[in-house]
């Protein structure tokens, strides 16, 4: 299927999604807000249906002494039975990513059957892809959940973790980004760098991982490495080193010319297992293939001062040399080597294993994981990637498995992990057995001993950790960094068609939310109404679906809405003073806070400049709590409130009356008075449009995303006579849009988005939504 029919049908569900959203069901609307909180932290269904308030943080416990040493004797001597079969140098621990459609699952799927791990091919457009092992994914055709797998080539060992293109699954990117030590950029060579390549690019940056460029689909009708190429630079800010050139194009694509052997790589076939030969380049590739080997050449000579002054006499680097300074450049992010072929054609998937091995990171060539001291997060403390380092691991995802019910994913940075063992949750303070080791290929998994440094396993029997959390030697206990989870920015509500059905929905809520935090969820006890929040259309819609189909839940599911935020845009400071004496004990509080707005993305910020006791220390966690509150409900529609900074200034206190309680009181006074005064804004999510459109249809497409308040940023082109429109379009008029480009084109324009970035709310628009009984649950 092409990358532009691919991108429609894909959106096609979400067009199932809108006949189920606005079809004959009773539509759902969302109640206002009366606060119930949303994570991924619930685990029990009376907890959440109960009245009672969950905290969207895990609490901190401190970690007992003696626990930890009872812990460590129980792990230290079931390590003792392990051993390692490869040595870390020879680890490769990689994921694929790119923009959705462009060949990762296709790739993997011939990593897999050239290495020996699969003796079929399992086809994404079949529906049998081995990584696409969930029901929605093989009949959607698209990766929705990362699968990990482990496979060896040349002696070395690869974990490979197949991650999603479709940007509601962003998640899945960032989670694979933060365990893994390098990756594979795929690109489809028709369409080049598209919106999502350069999302998991940035991810990746974020990161520091360390990527090799595979531009796919050279089989294609308008196939174009050199544009590729180009785009990479442009697009991306990279700098390739192109490592191969093409031998052919589109019906002619026959193999490749291999700069560092200078011999050309020939497939005889294009079917499962086809055999290659290296033979001498053909006349007419040799000048380019030469100015090309020239310029990996003296790229590359620059990372060594012996071999750039042979070269400058005359010496060219011999083989061994060459791949071992791309092997530097590359993981030194010096430059991007970019190979080339069609992962579906059986060609090029040979040379590009051996350049995963040649050329990207062992645990070995990354920095040491640092972590801090989970008493003392002050201390900064490191963990070496070795067997014999106290254990390190992160916790990194959760699936629920219907044999050996919650497996959560972990990578081993640093020491043993044996089954049977304990281990420390260094976040929550709390004892963890390590039931069974998996090493999971897809879905479907194998019991092993023991996991060393490096490896990537899946761990059945956990109980209390969650996504991003560390387990460690109890002995030696370290905080890894954590994850950033991205927030939801869409929302619809739900309830389960039968009354009888209600528990079986909030099992299946709280067992999705801890898989994946990129989706949350609320219940309003006093409107009797549940409230689910994801990533996109497509993501709320595949939660659904799982609810009917995993846990047997069919529900009724309201219009989306978009997730809001509320701001201020000016400093403001509010003296507030809290007094009630009726009785008894009276209370006392006074504080002055300053509210001042901070730079997007910055979120909440609470800060003392208290001097000399005039709000005493034992008050001001009420101060703290009583802000953070009110952060959850702004003062315009009741929308999270971000980007504020709060200053505690000064205050005072009764020696009788003072309470933590008081003081929580005044702050959410002040709070409400504060931000009112610092001129209250709502922000509503910006996505980036890119439409890919055949020229008829252009100025249909550009008035349409006009009248949908975007606005155009750029034009150009691309192969086959389409046009490309950039726009940044608010996310609150796209809902649906898949539906009006197919009948505005006659299905033949596909679009992709992305979100951009948060913007102010036209002052019209902010006054509908904070006057409408409507929004909200946040
Ligand atoms: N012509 C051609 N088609 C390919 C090639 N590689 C993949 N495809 C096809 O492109 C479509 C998408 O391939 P996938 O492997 O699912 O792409 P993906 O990047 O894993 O997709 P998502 O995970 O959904 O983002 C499928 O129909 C593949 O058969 C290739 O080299 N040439």
């Amino acid at each position: 299927m092409t990358a532009e029919s691919m991108r429609l049908s894909s959106s096609s569900c979400s067009n199932t999604s809108s006949s189920f959203i606005n079809g004959s069901r009773r539509p759902l609307s969302l109640q206002p807000n009366r606060l119930f909180c949303i994570n991924n932290s619930y685990s029990s269904v009376s907890e959440l249906f109960g009245n009672v308030r969950i905290s969207s943080k895990p609490s901190k416990v401190s970690v007992n002494q003696v626990q930890r040493r009872r812990l460590s004797v129980v792990s230290m001597a079931a390590a003792e039975e392990s051993s390692r079969a490869i040595p870390l140098k020879d680890y490769r621990n990689i994921g694929i990513m790119a923009h959705i459609d462009a060949g990762k699952t296709t790739t993997t799927e011939r990593i897999l059957y050239y290495t020996g791990r699969n003796y079929k091919i399992g086809e994404v457009h079949e529906g049998t892809a081995t990584m696409d092992w969930m029901e929605q994914e093989q009949e959607r055709g698209i990766t929705i959940t990362s699968a990990a797998t482990t496979t060896f080539w040349n002696s070395h060992r690869i974990n490979i973790i197949d991650t999603p293109g479709h940007v509601d699954f962003t998640l899945e990117v960032e989670r694979a980004l933060r365990v893994l030590d390098g990756a594979i950029c795929l690109f489809d060579s028709v369409a080049g760098v598209e919106p999502q390549s350069e999302t998991v690019w940035r991810q990746a940056d974020k990161y520091g991982v360390p990527r090799l460029c595979f531009v796919n689909k050279m089989d294609r009708l308008g196939a174009n490495f050199f544009r590729t190429r180009d785009m990479i630079v442009t697009n991306l800010g990279a700098k390739p080193l192109v490592l191969q050139i093409p031998i052919g194009a589109e019906d002619s694509f026959q193999g490749l010319v291999d700069l560092v052997k200078m011999k050309a790589v020939l497939w005889s076939g294009e079917e499962l297992g086809a055999k290659f030969v290296y033979e001498d380049i053909p006349g007419d590739l040799q000048d380019l293939a030469e100015d090309y080997r020239t310029q990996m050449i003296e790229t590359i000579v620059e990372l060594d001062d012996k071999v750039m002054e042979d070269y400058l006499e005359g010496v060219e680097p011999d083989e061994q040399t060459i791949k071992k300074l791309i092997r530097k450049g590359t993981i030194g992010a010096n430059f991007v080597p970019v190979l080339c072929g069609s992962a579906f054609k059986n060609k090029g998937v040979q040379p590009l294993l051996d350049a995963v091995v040649d050329y990207l990171p062992s645990p070995l060539d990354v920095p040491p994981m640092t972590g801090t001291d989970p008493e003392n997060p002050e201390i900064i403390l490191e963990r070496e990637p070795s067997d014999d380092a106290p254990f390190a691991g992160l916790a990194f995802k959760i699936m629920s498995d219907s044999f050996v019910g919650s497996l959560t994913f972990v990578r081993v940075y640093a020491g043993k992990l044996t089954a049977g063992s304990y281990v420390l949750n260094a976040n929550k303070g709390k004892r963890e057995r390590i039931g069974r080791l998996l090493e999971m290929h897809a879905n479907s998994r194998e019991d092993v001993k023991v996991a060393l440094a490096g490896d990537i396993v899946a761990l059945a029997g956990l109980k209390d950790t969650i996504t991003g959390e560390t387990l460690s030697d109890p002995e030696n206990p370290i905080v890894l960094e954590r994850m950033d989870f991205p927030d939801p920015v869409i929302k619809v509500a739900i309830e389960p068609k039968t009354k009888a059905d209600i528990d079986k929905m909030a099992i299946g809520l709280i067992k999705l939310a801890q898989e994946d935090p990129s989706f949350h969820f609320s219940r309003d006890e006093e409107v009797n109404q549940t409230v689910i929040e994801g990533m996109g259309e497509l993501h709320l819609e595949i939660i659904v679906d799982r609810l009917k189909r995993e846990y047997k839940v069919e529900a009724n599911v309201g219009a989306p809405q978009v997730n809001y935020r509320e701001s201020i845009s000016k400093i403001s400071e509010v003296k507030y003073v809290h007094k009630k004496q009726s009785g008894g004990q009276g209370q006392f509080a006074d504080i002055t806070v300053r509210f001042e707005p901070m730079e997007a993305g910055c979120g909440y910020e609470f800060k003392s400049e208290i001097k000399g006791g005039s709000v005493p220390r034992e008050y001001i966690p009420g101060v703290m709590k009583g802000l953070e509150e009110c952060m959850g409900s702004g003062v315009l529609a009741g929308f999270p409130v971000v980007d504020v900074r709060a200053v505690l200034v000064d205050g005072s206190y009764h020696d009788v009356d003072s309470s933590v309680l008081a003081f929580q009181l005044a702050a959410r006074g002040a709070f409400r008075e504060g931000v009112r005064k610092a001129g209250p804004r709502m922000l509503e999510p910006i996505m980036k449009v890119e439409v890919v459109t055949p020229e008829e249809h252009l100025g249909d497409v550009i008035g349409d995303l006009n009248s949908r308040r975007g606005q155009i940023n750029s034009f150009g082109d691309k192969p086959g006579g389409l046009k490309v429109v950039d726009a940044l379009v608010p996310l609150a008029e796209m809902f649906q849009y898949v539906s009006t480009l197919r009948g505005m084109t006659k299905g033949r324009a596909s679009y992709a988005m992305q979100l951009a970035k948060f913007d102010v709310v036209p002052q019209h628009i902010q006054n509908q939504l904070s006057t409408k009984d409507q929004p909200v649950a946040a």
